[in-house]
């Protein structure tokens, strides 16, 4: 990608205009005229617009799960040639079989350098996950390093949404819906099958993915937190109409069942008008968390940091929340303040965007990422333990890092590339070695 391409991406970034809201009915049109009024379907729609409807539940849920949008297109997505098998890459999906699930802590650095000429989709590389794509429910984590912009295709993924989760270098998504400006810091979500194309705004991307096969992430519920607080639904932001009007050979690469598949279009199917619905892709701005901890003892439990939840088939059981881990002040008195050790149901990945985290002293580093399966023991480091076993117990303000989690309720299975790769640490054990006895009865 040239520096050109780059700063034109960066300018058109800048000027981007938001709709805010989350689960809001939007609506919009690129042109005046483009969207109908009073009705989805007129037999003939504006400006001889074609009109379809993108389902991201089923017709019949109930209405607060209900989600679809009507697009307005130059051409209806159905005329296309047929897709057939193109290579995966380093995306796999699930069920992941090419492992035995593994009940060790692994950590991982960063990604290595991808070659010249890598795009956001030929970056992706997965990591593992749990479920099924074809059943709907499960979840995948996938890393990305990218150093070029998409050109001449797009992506769409009908296995799941995709929490995009920028650790370094702005991303342009360019989408069926309009653009959205995602840089470290902020998440990007695009829903199920939406197709999108991601331009780069510095010379390098990399971050993490989840893709989730269940239901679409929703906010957590505020039970007696009240009607305010923690990801705030005005803080999200979705696109507002924008189109390409292009012919010429476009590659649309679609995920489907775990594999890719491709096919040639004569245009560009970023070619939606206008639309209307409640099934949008969105940005959220991390640093908008409102953070609600304990200001009298004791460590709470992260589910108060959830931004967002992809509820399960059991009540209070997600299939995987994300969790964030951002700027907030400790006061509990008489309190570890650290992550406690622990050992939990849920599995529990994480990665870090920035900075450094609360529980690890070191080897915990951006673009990196730790996985503590189900049950697996885990906590701050002893370096980590010592420090605030002995800490003053003075307000602090912990602002030097950003983490997150992917927390999931099954255990999470390791492609095989995860478990061979280079940068997976060897030792990751001995973060918790030298943790003395000290009981002295
Ligand atoms: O393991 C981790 O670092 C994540 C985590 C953080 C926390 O504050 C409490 C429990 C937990 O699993
Ligand atoms: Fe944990």
């Amino acid at each position: 990608m040239t520096g050109t391409d780059r700063e034109r991406a960066r300018k058109t970034a800048e000027g981007l205009v938001y709709a805010s809201g989350f689960g809001n009915e939007h609506s919009g049109e690129a042109v005046p005229g483009a969207l109908p009024h009073g009705r989805n379907s007129p037999q003939r729609a504006p400006l001889g617009l074609y009109a379809e409807q993108l389902s991201g539940s089923a017709f019949t849920e109930p209405r607060r799960h209900n989600r679809r949008s009507w697009l307005y297109r130059i051409r209806p997505s159905a005329a296309h040639p047929p897709f057939t098998r193109t290579d995966n890459g380093g995306l796999r999906g699930a069920p992941f079989t090419e492992t035995v699930p593994d009940p060790n802590r692994l950590r991982w650095n960063p990604l290595p350098e991808p070659a010249e000429g890598t795009d956001f989709l030929a970056g992706l590389w997965t990591l593992g996950g749990n479920g099924d794509a074809t059943q709907r429910t499960g979840m995948a984590i996938h890393l990305y390093a990218a150093n070029a912009s998409m050109t001449d295709r797009v992506f769409s993924d009908a296995d799941g949404e995709l929490l995009i989760v920028p650790e370094r270098g702005g991303l342009l998504l360019r989408t069926e819906f309009g653009l959205l400006r995602a840089e470290p810091g902020h998440v990007a979500l695009i829903p199920r099958g939406v197709r999108f194309r991601v331009e780069l705004l510095d010379e390098t991307a990399r971050g993490y993915v989840c893709e989730n096969y269940g239901q679409p992430f929703t906010l957590p519920d505020l039970g007696p937190i009240g009607a305010n607080g923690l990801a705030n639904a005005r803080d999200f932001l979705a696109p507002v109409a924008a189109y390409e009007d292009t012919e010429g050979p476009v590659r649309v690469v679609n995920k489907f069942c775990g594999n890719l598949w491709e096919a040639v279009y004569d245009h560009s199917p970023l070619d939606v008008v206008a639309w209307h619905g409640n099934l949008v892709p969105y940005v959220y701005d991390l640093r908008r968390f409102n953070v609600i901890g304990s200001i009298s003892y004791d460590h709470p439990d992260p589910s108060i940091f959830t931004v967002l939840t992809s509820p399960s088939d059991t009540p209070g059981l997600a299939g995987v929340d994300f969790v964030v881990f951002a700027p907030r002040w400790l006061v509990g008195e008489d309190t570890f303040r650290p992550p406690y050790f622990h050992r939990n149901v849920m599995s529990e990945y994480m990665g870090l965007i920035e900075g450094a985290y609360d529980a690890k002293a070191e080897g915990f580093v951006p673009g990196g990422g730790s996985l503590h399966n189900m049950m697996s023991a885990h906590g701050p480091d002893r370096e980590t333990f010592d420090r605030a076993s002995a800490a003053e117990l003075e307000p602090h303000k912990v602002d030097d890092g950003l983490a997150f989690m992917f927390e999931t309720r099954w255990p999470v299975t390791l492609t095989a590339q995860a478990a061979g790769a280079g940068h997976l640490q060897s030792g990751y054990d001995d973060v918790w070695q030298g943790l003395e006895r000290h009981y002295r009865p």
